[in-house]
């Protein structure tokens, strides 16, 4: 089978980007994640971000540029990560569906959330693409921070 797309948002607002912690299925449910989901046959990538922001957290946003690279999920997916801003007017975030808890995580604080173990390295990539821009920078992982996978 092919490859097929999962889009993933670094939507950041004041140098925070937002992290949403999954409520199902049973072994993702308490992780954190880019909210976002799947490309339907057709559909762009950047639209379909578009549509999961709406639906997963009804929220207005502007999808901008892909951060470069590409994270293996379970097969056939594979996660590609956008920046992403809310427009102005825009509702805040709230957990639609898919999700039980969001936060805006600072700079210090990436690492506090237990992210998917596959998201990791595609949040790490996020926020150097996104510190080259000029947001929100991070020093990475913390030491001491106990399950951060590839610390
Ligand atoms: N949205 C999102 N999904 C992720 C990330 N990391 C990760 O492993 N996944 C997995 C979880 C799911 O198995 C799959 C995306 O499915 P989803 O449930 O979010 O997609 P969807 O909204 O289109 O839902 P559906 O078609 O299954 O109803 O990718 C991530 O950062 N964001």
């Amino acid at each position: 089978m092919s490859e097929r797309i999962v889009v993933g948002a670094a939507l950041v607002e004041d140098g925070r980007l937002l992290a949403a912690r999954r409520s199902a299925p049973v072994e993702l449910a308490g992780r954190w994640e880019l909210p976002g989901g799947k490309v339907e046959p057709g559909e762009t990538a950047d639209a379909a971000l578009a549509r999961e922001l709406r639906e997963e957290l009804g929220v207005d946003a502007e999808v901008s540029d892909r951060v470069p690279g590409e994270w293996p999920l379970r097969k056939p997916y594979v996660l590609q990560v956008w920046t992403a801003r809310l427009r102005p007017g825009s509702a805040a975030p709230r957990p639609l569906q898919d999700h039980d808890e969001l936060r805006w995580l600072g700079p210090d604080e990436i690492w506090d959330v237990p992210w998917l173990d596959q998201d990791v390295p595609a949040v790490r990539q996020a926020l150097a693409h996104l510190g080259a821009a000029g947001a929100p920078a991070s020093r990475g992982p913390r030491p001491g921070v106990a399950d951060e996978p590839g610390a």
